[in-house]
């Protein structure tokens, strides 16, 4: 039996060396998992393989439709064209247009940092997942800001609570059958809060299609090519003009902007505050080169103003590199995948590990250092563009790259300008659920500049 079971093909991937008999091999019970780190096989494999392992469907009865999805055989087919008409919404020229409404909620966040000043060391995560959520939610759904204010609140407690339930689930395997899942306390609780999320967004959208019908019929509707225009109006325009989405299917993308960026951003601007507290002569640069490009601390960095902040681009990048907020991706394998070196079967998952290509020894011997200099000259980074993957790879890879790019690079130089930030990386233990996330050590403190 032994043999039969777990005889090596001759093109298989290799074993964990030092396995025991039996009880070594007890994961395959669960379904055959393999680890890659190649760069140039996480390409291929994350090209061939679009499909997610079925922990993805915990989200399903919330997300359904929405890009972040497993996608079964009926999903594939309406995964490709949501994927290229929503692509548009999120490129450089489109997000450039949310640099306002970002400066706006990054000046909030500044403020509310006053009441920190003088205290003990505190986490700074919660204030990131209230302005990554405004943010998100502003430029979804384009709500004045009074209006915002109070559905923000309860959307971040929900989405939060939401997700750790499907955390929950995911660690206790007998919950993974739907059945006896169905049949849980969870279950009831996961409705409950499903709902109260989808009856947030649901009227919104209903109040904002009347709204441009309106302005449609009356000719007083105007198509603002290069100003700010929430995702909402471009997808209700969409839903017009070519059929493209239902009033459900429109929800479930937004609801899937909303929870794809907030935790990513919130969770990868802690590390970036961590790193820029521990080294002070990096911190000193990037405060140095904001006052240069925008000496007068009262104003706004204008989309001009931040492609000059090379430097602190830099160090997003390295903070990015080191500190993945998702530090894997999984796969599921619908047919052999011929890598390299070997062949990955059918009916597999597979695990592409983002943090090891970020830590692949073809970065160099300072691979573990914090050096965002190694940014500015492309002599100094490795010559295959895979082995930066936080946005993930392929083509699913993540569609708010640039809009998350645009979040932290605002919100750090709000905060850098205004306040001096200690803290330290080398102390925080983090905690692996569906992301990375700080679970202590995290702490950091300010001090207003002089
Ligand atoms: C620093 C911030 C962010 C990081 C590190 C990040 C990272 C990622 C990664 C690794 C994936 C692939 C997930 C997988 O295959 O399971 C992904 C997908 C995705 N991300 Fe992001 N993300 C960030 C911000 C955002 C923002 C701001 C949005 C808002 C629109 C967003 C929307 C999405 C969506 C919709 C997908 C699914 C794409 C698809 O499958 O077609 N992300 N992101």
């Amino acid at each position: 039996v032994w043999t039969t079971w777990f005889r090596q093909k001759p093109d298989a991937p290799p074993m964990m060396p030092g396995l025991l008999p039996i009880i070594g091999h007890a994961h395959v019970i669960f379904g055959d998992r393999k680890l890659i780190t190649d760069p140039d096989d996480c390409l291929t494999l994350s090209n061939i393989c679009l499909n997610k392992p079925y922990l993805y469907d915990f989200a399903k009865d919330f997300l359904n439709n929405g890009l972040v999805q497993q996608l079964n055989f009926f999903l594939a087919s309406i995964w490709r064209p949501h994927r290229k008409l929503l692509n548009p919404s999120f490129n450089q020229q489109v997000v450039n247009t949310f640099v306002d409404e970002i400066n706006f909620q990054a000046r909030n966040i500044v403020s509310s940092l006053k009441n920190e000043l003088g205290r003990k060391p505190f986490d700074v995560r919660p204030y990131f997942i209230s302005f990554t959520v405004s943010v998100a939610i502003r430029s979804s759904l384009g709500l004045e800001v009074d209006n915002q204010k109070n559905l923000n609140r309860k959307y971040c407690e929900t989405i939060d609570d939401v997700f750790s339930l499907y955390c929950d689930r995911a660690q206790k395997v007998w919950l993974h059958i739907d059945w006896v899942f169905n049949l849980s306390e969870m279950k009831r609780k996961q409705d409950k809060l499903t709902n109260s999320l989808k009856n947030i967004i649901r009227p919104i959208i209903q109040k904002r299609k009347a709204e441009i019908k309106t302005k449609i019929e009356t000719s007083s509707f105007e198509n603002k090519s290069g100003k700010f225009e929430p995702v909402l109006d471009q997808m209700l325009q969409m839903a017009n003009e070519q059929n493209g989405f239902t009033d459900e299917i429109i929800r479930e993308h937004l609801d899937s902007f909303v929870s794809a960026s907030y935790d990513t951003t919130s969770s990868s601007l802690v590390f970036a505050m961590l790193t820029i507290a521990s080294y002070p002569d990096i911190q000193n640069r990037i405060y140095n080169e904001i006052q240069e490009v925008l000496p007068n601390k009262d104003d706004d960095f204008s989309k001009q103003d931040l492609p000059k902040l090379v430097y602190l681009e830099a160090v997003i990048k390295e903070t990015l590199r080191l500190y993945s907020s998702v530090p894997v991706i999984a796969r599921k394998l619908e047919a052999d995948v011929k890598l390299k070196n070997y062949t990955l079967r059918a009916n597999s998952t597979c695990i592409i590990g983002l943090y090891s290509l970020h830590r692949h020894p073809l970065w160099g011997p300072d691979v573990n250092e914090f050096k965002p200099e190694r940014w500015l000259d492309p002599s100094r980074l490795p010559e295959n563009h895979n082995l930066f993957a936080p946005f993930s790879i392929g083509k699913r890879n993540c569609i708010g790259k640039a809009f998350g790019m645009l979040m932290m690079k605002i919100a750090i130089a709000h905060i850098v300008r205004q306040y001096h930030i200690s803290g330290s990386i080398h102390n925080m233990e983090c905690e692996f659920d569906i992301m990375l996330k700080p679970i202590s050590g995290h702490q950091i403190g300010l001090k207003l500049r002089s």
